[in-house]
């Protein structure tokens, strides 16, 4: 029997690959209180001025600021005070020269006024039974004011489609009055866990047993990328009830993780499963690590990843292959994850002829990021991924990597997400 044998791809090419395989977003609406975290599925723009009024940022008393140009510590002005408004209230009346109005936070200036002086720097007396105060200072027009669109002109673009909506961006959606937000659809993505030696998460474990920790891994992965996981449960190395489970599987979801039995062994049936689904194989390997044996497939318009049994191998093909179509279905302009640069925190003295990525914990001096290994380094290491916040890109070569080189990182906790950060990914050797 021979092995057959696999064209390893560069990450960037496969990467391409499986974008263009990504269908265009959808829209539905849901309610403001139910819009967190789900990503915006239209641009968010100003449709009227905030504030939409000149208001008080202080409590204190509208005045018409001309009344107070020769006033001060000696020379006091008084001012009577006419009505009071709070917020919400509107004054109604008139006010002339040397009067004011008792005015609170957030109310709108009465027409007539142009300065609020605050409450702690005026005396209030009554004479006549009429209330007044005394201003000792000259204030100039547009002291104290809050003016309209001082915030944000209507008109000005305030949030994209695509952005995960975070408490900010729903103030905004509520500020601008949508009781019910046009939110990116979120794709059902099933995960099908295949390996003879998996044990459920509540049996004990026997000999030559493990138990299945990748389908929480991933179930945990798809709701992170913004969009609804779906279990369809673990399944024994067999062809027949693996490609059923397949076939099944895919009425069900818009896309479709097999984790385990996609490389060359004599169980490994995915890539079998995928000729009787007559799939297009986009790639069966990739020039990575882990990783490596990353399989993506299109049956009509679904897509179907195979991806390593291997702990972080799997982990790292989600991230880098599954998570960023998932983005792109939620609108994102930025769907892969973000990169930036940091210092290598150890060692990797072996060269390896694949790009690695390896799982780091970032530790942030001063605004310098550190990225420091987590663990063990290899690809059925399950233990390396709970502290990892980025991936380390080691780019392969001829050479090994120096602690204290600078390094790409990717993050793995942000929603900022890149555009393409596959792109000017080089070593940088010292
Ligand atoms: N002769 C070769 N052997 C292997 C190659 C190769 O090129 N030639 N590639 C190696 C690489 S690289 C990887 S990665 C693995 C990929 O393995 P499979 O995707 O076929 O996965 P399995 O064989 O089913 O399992 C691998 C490993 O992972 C454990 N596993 C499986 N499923 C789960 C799960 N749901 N939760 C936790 N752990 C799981 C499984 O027990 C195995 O230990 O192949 C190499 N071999
Ligand atoms: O796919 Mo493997 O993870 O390169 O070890
Ligand atoms: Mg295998």
């Amino acid at each position: 029997m021979t092995v057959e044998k696999r064209t390893p791809l560069p990450i960037s090419e496969a990467v391409e690959r499986v974008m263009e395989h990504t269908k265009p977003p959808e829209k539905e609406w849901v309610s403001v209180e139910e819009a967190y975290g789900r990503y915006l599925a239209e641009d968010l723009i100003a449709d009227h001025d905030v504030p939409s009024f000149d208001r008080s940022p202080y409590d204190g008393f509208a005045i018409i600021a001309g009344d107070t140009s020769e006033a001060s510590r000696e020379n006091p002005v008084t001012l009577e005070v006419i009505g009071e408004i709070g917020a919400g209230d509107v004054f109604e009346g008139h006010v002339t020269h040397n009067q004011a109005v008792r005015i609170m936070t957030g109310a709108k200036i009465p027409d007539d006024c142009n300065a609020v002086i605050m409450l702690e720097l005026v005396h209030e007396f009554m004479e006549n039974g009429k209330p007044y105060i005394e201003v000792k200072r000259s204030l100039q027009e547009g002291d104290n004011i809050s003016f309209q669109g001082e915030d944000t002109q209507k008109g000005t673009p305030l949030v994209q489609k695509g952005t995960c909506i975070n408490p900010g961006v729903n103030a905004l959606l509520a500020t601008f009055g949508y009781n019910q937000v046009p939110v990116a659809k979120k794709p059902v993505v099933g995960v099908v866990a295949t390996g003879s030696e998996l044990l459920d998460v509540s049996e004990p474990l026997s000999p030559g047993k493990i138990r299945n920790s990748n389908s929480y891994m991933m179930l945990a992965q798809i709701k992170k990328a913004g969009a609804e996981a779906k279990y369809l449960g673990k399944l024994q190395d067999d062809f027949e009830e693996c490609l059923q489970a397949v076939r099944d599987a895919l009425d069900e979801v818009d896309i479709l993780i097999t984790t385990g039995g996609v490389s060359v062994g004599d169980f490994d049936y995915v890539p079998a499963i995928l000729e009787s689904l007559d799939a297009t194989v986009l790639f069966n390997k990739v020039a990575m690590r882990p990783g490596s044996v990353t399989t993506v497939a299109a049956v009509g318009d679904k897509l179907i990843y195979g991806l390593s049994g291997n702990p972080s191998a799997c982990y790292v093909g989600f991230e880098v292959f599954t998570r960023p179509v998932i983005r792109h279905s939620l609108s994102s302009q930025t769907p892969h994850l973000r990169k930036t640069k940091a210092v290598l925190g150890s060692d990797f003295p072996k060269p390896n002829p694949f790009t690695r990525f390896v799982r780091a914990s970032i530790i942030d001096t001063d605004g310098q990021y550190t990225a420091v290994p987590t663990g063990l380094d290899k690809s059925g290491s399950v233990t390396s991924l709970s502290q990892a916040d980025v991936f380390i890109v080691l780019p392969g070569g001829t050479r090994g990597y120096e602690k204290g080189m600078s390094v790409d990182v990717l993050f793995l906790e942000d929603h900022k997400g890149s555009e393409w950060p596959w792109s000017n990914i080089v070593p940088s050797y010292r």
